[in-house]
C-alpha cells in the first residue's frame, strides 16, 4: 500500500464523494440503495450513504446480490445485511439469485446477472438511484484492460459517475481509503477471495501492472489514467451528439420499414463520425450494438464498395444499393426473394 498524502481523513472524502454525486441528480423523498457486496468499497460506501441520506432528505437502503456460486455465500450475504441493517439503512433487500453461463464466461454471466437482480429490485421497491462502490483504481484498470484489449472507444472510457440510475460516488477515492475508511469506522468488511485469483486479468492488473507502473511512473498513475477516461468520454459524447445531428440529415427511412442513408452524405464526414452515424442507425433503429470490426465493414460499404453483396450482422443486415446504405432487420422478408 503507497502512503499517499491526505488533507482529509478517508471517511470525510467518502461522504463528501457521496454528498456530491447525488447533488443535482436525487430529488428531496427519492429511495437510494447500496449495491452492497460486504467489501471495502461498497462497506464505506454504505455508511457514506447511511451518514449523507438524512442530511439530504433522502431515504438509503441496501441490496445485497448473493450469487450462490461459493460455499457459504448465503452466510456471507446475511452478514452484509446485518451490517446494513446496523449502519440504519432500511430497506435491506438480499436477492438470491441463479448464475446461467450465459456464453460470455462465469465472471461475465455473473455480473450481468447482478446488474439485472439490482435493477429488477430497484424498480419493485421504488427506488431511485442505486450507489455502486467502484473506486478509482477500478477506473483506472478498467482503462488499463480496454487498452489491452484494443477495442478503443467506449472500452477507454471507463465508468461515468451517473449513468442511468447508477451511480458511482467513489470513482475519484483510492481502494487503500476505502479500507482505511472501514477501519476508522470500525466496520469489518469482507475479503473476497477472487480478489487474489490471478487467474483473472483484472486481478494481474491490480497486483502486478499497477505496482511497476506506480513505481516507475510515480503514484498518480491511477489518477491520469481516469482523467484520461473522463477526457476521452466527454470527448467522444461531443462525437456522439455530432454524429447523431449528422445523421438526422442523411437517414430515410424506405417503403419496406429499412433505414436507409445517403452515401454521399456519409463519405463527407470524418471516419469518427461516419463509424458512429452507422453505429447510431445500427442501435437506435434495430436495438444492435455493433463491435467495432462490425462498424468497419459497414462503415467500408459506404467508402470502398467493389459491387460487394450484402453484410449480415448478429440481427440485421446491411447493403448498398446504388447511392444509399440499406438496414434492415436480418430476416428481413425481402431478403427471400
Ligand atoms: N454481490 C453483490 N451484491 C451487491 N452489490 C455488489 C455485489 N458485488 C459487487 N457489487 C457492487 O459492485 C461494485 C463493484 O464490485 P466489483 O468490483 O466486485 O464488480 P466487478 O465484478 O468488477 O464488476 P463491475 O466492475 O462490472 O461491476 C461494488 O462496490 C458493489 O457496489
Amino acid at each position: 500500500m503507497t502512503d499517499r498524502p491526505r488533507l482529509t481523513p478517508p471517511v470525510a472524502d467518502i461522504r463528501r464523494a457521496v454528498r456530491n454525486s447525488l447533488r443535482g441528480v436525487a430529488v428531496e423523498g427519492d429511495l437510494v440503495l447500496v449495491a452492497l457486496s460486504g467489501g471495502p468499497d461498497s462497506l464505506s460506501l454504505a455508511a457514506g450513504l447511511a451518514f449523507e441520506a438524512p442530511r439530504a432528505g433522502l431515504r438509503a437502503g441496501a441490496i445485497i446480490v448473493d450469487h450462490q456460486l461459493q460455499p457459504g455465500s448465503a452466510e456471507q450475504a446475511d452478514r452484509a445485511a446485518e451490517q446494513a441493517r446496523e449502519l440504519g439503512l432500511d430497506p435491506v433487500l438480499v436477492e438470491r439469485i441463479d448464475v446461467v453461463d450465459d456464453g460470455a464466461g462465469p465472471e461475465a454471466s455473473a455480473r450481468a446477472a447482478r446488474y439485472g437482480a439490482i435493477d429488477r429490485v430497484r424498480e419493485e421497491v421504488g427506488a431511485s438511484w442505486v450507489v455502486l462502490g467502484h473506486t478509482l483504481d477500478d477506473q483506472a484498470e478498467t482503462v488499463l484492460l480496454g487498452l489491452a484489449r484494443g477495442s478503443g472507444g467506449k472500452s477507454l472510457h471507463g465508468m461515468a459517475v451517473v449513468n442511468g440510475p447508477l451511480v458511482r460516488p467513489l470513482l475519484g477515492i483510492h481502494r487503500e481509503a476505502t479500507q482505511q475508511a472501514c477501519a476508522d469506522q470500525g466496520l469489518e468488511p469482507w475479503h473476497d477471495p477472487m480478489n487474489d485469483d490471478e487467474s483473472y486479468r483484472r486481478v494481474r492488473i491490480r497486483k502486478n501492472v499497477m505496482p511497476v507502473l506506480e513505481s516507475e511512473l510515480g503514484p498518480g498513475i491511477a489518477e491520469a489514467l481516469a482523467r484520461t477516461a473522463t477526457t476521452l468520454r466527454e470527448d467522444s459524447e461531443t462525437l456522439d451528439s455530432l454524429a447523431l445531428e449528422w445523421a438526422r440529415e442523411i437517414v430515410d427511412t424506405d417503403e419496406d420499414g429499412r433505414v436507409t442513408l445517403d452515401v454521399g452524405g456519409l463519405v463527407t464526414q470524418p471516419a469518427a463520425l461516419r463509424q458512429r452515424i452507422c453505429r447510431a442507425v445500427a442501435e437506435q433503429g434495430f436495438g444492435v450494438s455493433l463491435t467495432r470490426a462490425h462498424t468497419m465493414a459497414v462503415a467500408a460499404l459506404a467508402t470502398e464498395w467493389r459491387g460487394q453483396g450484402p453484410i449480415d450482422l448478429p440481427g440485421i443486415r446491411v447493403e448498398r444499393n446504388a447511392g444509399r446504405l440499406l438496414f434492415g432487420y436480418a430476416g428481413h422478408p425481402d431478403d427471400e426473394r
